[in-house]
This record gives C-alpha cells, structure tokens and sequence, in this order.
C-alpha cells in the first residue's frame, strides 16, 4: 500500500476552488518532485497532507492516518519545511535544534542534535546566532530541525528559494544522502524543474488545482517524448546525412548537428552511418528532460 494516499481531494477558500479532484500517490522510500507553476496549489496540498488545513471533499491517507482527524499523528512522522523555517534568530544554530528538541520530545535528543549538525555541515556554526546565518545556512538548520524526531516522511516546500548554485546544489545532495541513508519518503514542492531531474525518483505535476500526471521518469519519457533530438558534435557535412537517412535536421553550426529521430534505435543508425567516414566527439540528448515533458503535459499532449 502506498505511505501517502489521495484520492478526489477537493478544497475551496471562499468562493475559489483552489484544489479539484486531486489523485496522488507515493510509495515509501521515494523522492518525489511536486511540479507546476505559481498558484498552482502545491503548498496548499502539503499543508492539507499535513493536516494544517482540511479539505472540503475527497481522501488522505498518510501512512494509514487521516490527517484531518489525526493531524498529530501524521506530524510525529514527518517533517516540514516551508519558506521561513521558523527559526529563532537570537538563538544559537544548537539552541533552536534543542528548543524543538525539547518541543517534540525527542529522546536521545543530544546524539541527534549532534548528528544532524554534522550531517549537515553546521558544526563549526552551531554556536552562531541564526541571524548572522547566510541563506544556506538557515536552509540546511530548517532540515536538522524538520528531521530532530527521524519523520518517515519530509515534506518540503521550495527548499532551494534564495540559495545560489552552490547551495543548490549542496542542499540538494543532503537530501539525496539522506534518503538513502534512512529510506525517508521525501516530498519535494518546486517550480525549478531541472534542479529535481536528479533527485527526485518519481515526479507529480500540478496544474490549476489539479494532478495532471504522476510517474517515473522514464514513464513519462516513453509517454510524452515521441521524437528524439540529439546534438552531435562531428564535422560531418549535413547534405548526406539528410540525403541519405532522411532525418531531419534542426540546426547546423561549425561543429554541431541537431538531428530529429524516430526512435532511440536510429541513434546507432546514424552514428554508424557518421562513423564511416567522420569523427564523432559527442552526442546530447537535448529533449528528454524534466523540462521538455513538462511543457508537453501543459500543452495537453502525448507526444
Ligand atoms: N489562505 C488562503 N486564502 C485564500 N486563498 C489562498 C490561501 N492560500 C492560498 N490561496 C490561493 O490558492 C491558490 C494556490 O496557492 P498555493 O500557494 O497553494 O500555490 P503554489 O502552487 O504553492 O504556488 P507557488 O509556487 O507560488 O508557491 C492561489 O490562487 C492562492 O492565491
């Protein structure tokens, strides 16, 4: 059975529908990337999972919990983290970690604390007011602080907002160790589609209130990447090849080709083809992205 489970999740403010019909599921284990545009109501969908807000129709079940009637169990197995983190910054980075220590009461909670500084390279800050913490920073205490009580399940809303590519990248591969390391379910709620293609096992996209897809990515590859385009970097001259194959080319420049194929099979078709006569240095796969499946999606095909 899946750890979180949704099925017909409606929620209105006022007059406006914000959430229709919403079907999701995530199995233990995965990092699953929420995707769509601003407004789209991936925040709204989190805090209904965690039981801050309550739907006006459908299912949720998390981790056999229904959030709005248990909302305190669903929140002792897992973790969040929004915008502001809700950190203390007169305190200390190991104050605020033994204040919601103390809050959640969590047991062990020195060893924890001391593990989840490490982890994520706090150590040499732990005794910095929070205030004097640089955006990285403070994202990295918002994640100690989510996963002091070892949820089962972190929700995370945005976690990469403000954080240059560095940071980026480092926040993202802290949650890629950690979820191998623990088999935390992890939830990950952005706009920025090419940072998740990495990390995120599985990707839900939403879209005017609604789930329009969820899948693999190799899934969604198959269903919505019909026709492949590869760059190569070669000096072949371009006539042959459009002569002789038939395959379209998109772009031509000193050293790189553009070609539209059929199917992954004519890739070694045309590579033998290239390799009699010219040298081939590299080959890029430009339209298998995140990126290029999402718009697909928005655009409503399949293919
Ligand atoms: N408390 C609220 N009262 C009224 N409307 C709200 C409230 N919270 C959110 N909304 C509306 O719900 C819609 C979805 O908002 P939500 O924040 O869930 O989207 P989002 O996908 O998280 O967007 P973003 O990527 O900008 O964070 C928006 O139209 C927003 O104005």
């Amino acid at each position: 059975m899946s750890l979180i489970y949704v099925s017909k999740l409606s929620k209105r403010y006022g007059n406006e529908l914000i959430l229709k019909d919403v079907n999701f599921k995530a199995d233990e284990g995965e990092i699953i990337g929420l995707l769509g545009p601003n407004g789209a109501g991936k925040t709204t969908f989190i805090r209904l999972l965690n039981g801050v807000i309550h739907s006006d129709s459908g299912t949720i079940t998390v981790s056999g919990f229904n959030p709005a009637a248990q909302g305190d169990e669903v929140r002792k197995i897992s973790g969040i983290v929004t915008e502001s983190a809700g950190l203390y910054h007169q305190m200390s980075g190991k104050e605020n970690l033994e204040f919601f220590a103390g809050i959640y009461k969590v047991g062990a909670a020195k060893d924890q604390i001391s593990r989840l500084l490490r982890l994520f390279d706090l150590e040499e800050h732990q005794a910095k007011l929070v205030g004097a913490y640089s955006t990285g920073m403070k994202k990295r205490l918002g994640l100690a602080k989510a996963l002091l009580h070892n949820p089962k399940i972190l929700f995370l809303d945005e976690p990469t907002n403000g954080l240059d590519p560095e940071g980026i990248r480092i926040v993202l591969s802290y949650l890629k160790k950690y979820n191998k390391e623990t088999g935390t379910t992890i939830l990950i709620c952005s706009h920025v589609l090419h940072q998740l293609e990495t990390v995120c096992t599985s990707f839900a996209f939403m879209d005017r209130g609604t789930i329009v897809e969820q899948g693999r990515l190799k899934e969604l590859e198959e269903k919505y990447i019909k026709e492949l385009e590869i760059t190569l970097e070669t000096p072949f001259p371009i006539e042959p090849l459009h002569n002789i194959l038939g395959f379209e080319c998109l772009r031509k420049s000193d050293s790189y080709i553009t070609i539209k194929l059929r199917s992954k099979e004519d890739i070694s078709v045309l590579l033998k083809e290239i390799l009699k006569s010219h040298p081939v240095y590299s080959v890029v796969h430009e339209n298998n992205s995140l990126e290029s499946i999402y718009f697909n999606i928005r655009e409503g095909g399949n293919g």
